[in-house]
């Protein structure tokens, strides 16, 4: 039996939903990231910065296995998925939606049929039973009904956004990965995107890995934020931690004039 004390430390462990260890991804003889342990906590929103170039996207893509590693394994709901059986893999793959940079909606399809097809591509359901559940995806992102039959073309950036989201939870994940969600959005519709998913974590448990540039996202709605900078994990720890870190991009992306303008100073 385990030990009280040890079971009551274990009780108050965070429980983790991605465990990485020792992560090395290049490209030829360059690595970009040059090994580095994360964890991401059960129903967390991480946000993971750094200056341009560190590393953000190629450690999300690696992460979620669009980009081989060189070493270091990628633990997800407990599954090392370099060991796992195809099916296995399929399974955790499963439970994550993915929002890329770009938004990557299909151009020549609606809002309707971008948020259905991966129901149509991953499940048995009817079509009748497909449409409703992509309607209330729709809905629950925030986006009238009718935008359900425009074409990506006639929507806002921030209706895209909503829309690539939608899909993202298309089969109900229990994590998303989103790249730099709010970039090229307006202040007001940044917020209420951060407001969103937000809201989604709160309401459907969903932990968010949050790859952003954007200072009022990471004020506002991360609960953590993992700094990575040459290739290397800087620091990770919730917003007061960051603005006392003495790396020089730190201090100057977490103390400087645009850190103040957000009122994080303020705030630390
Ligand atoms: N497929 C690829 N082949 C070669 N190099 C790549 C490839 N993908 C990314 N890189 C390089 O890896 C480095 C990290 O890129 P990455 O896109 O992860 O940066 P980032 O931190 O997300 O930057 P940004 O904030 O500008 O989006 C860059 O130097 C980039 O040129």
């Amino acid at each position: 039996m385990m030990d009280p004390k040890e079971a009551s430390a274990a009780a108050n462990e965070p429980e983790l939903v991605i465990k990485v260890k020792d992560l090395v991804v290049g490209f030829g003889d360059r690595n970009v990231i040059d090994g580095f342990d994360l964890d991401v906590r059960k129903g967390e929103i991480l946000g993971v910065v750094g200056p341009s170039g560190a590393g953000k996207s190629v450690t999300l893509r690696a992460v979620i296995g669009l980009l081989p590693k060189k070493a270091g394994t990628v633990e997800v709901f407990g599954v090392d998925m370099d060991a796992a059986t195809p099916k296995e893999r399929l399974s955790v793959e499963r439970r994550w939606g993915v929002l890329f940079q770009q938004g990557a909606l299909f151009s020549s399809l609606t809002v309707l049929q971008n948020v259905a097809m991966p129901l149509r591509e991953h499940t048995d359901l009817g079509a009748k039973m497909i449409e409703d559940v992509a309607r209330l995806k729709i809905e629950l992102v925030g986006l009238k009904p009718e935008a359900a039959d425009r074409f990506p073309s006639e929507l806002s950036g921030g209706m895209i956004k909503r829309a690539a989201l939608a899909r993202a939870l298309s089969l109900d994940p229990d994590i998303v990965f989103l790249d730099e969600p709010t970039a090229g959005l307006d202040p007001i519709g940044a917020n209420a995107f951060d407001r969103l998913i937000m809201t989604l974590k709160d309401t459907l448990g969903l932990t968010v890995y949050m790859v952003t540039h954007d200072l009022d996202s990471l004020n506002t709605a991360c609960d953590r934020i993992a700094a990575l900078k040459g290739g290397k994990l800087l620091a990770v720890g919730p917003m007061s931690e960051m603005v006392k870190n003495d790396d020089p991009w730190m201090k100057d992306y977490f103390r400087g004039e645009r850190a103040r303008a957000a009122g994080i100073g303020a705030a630390a």
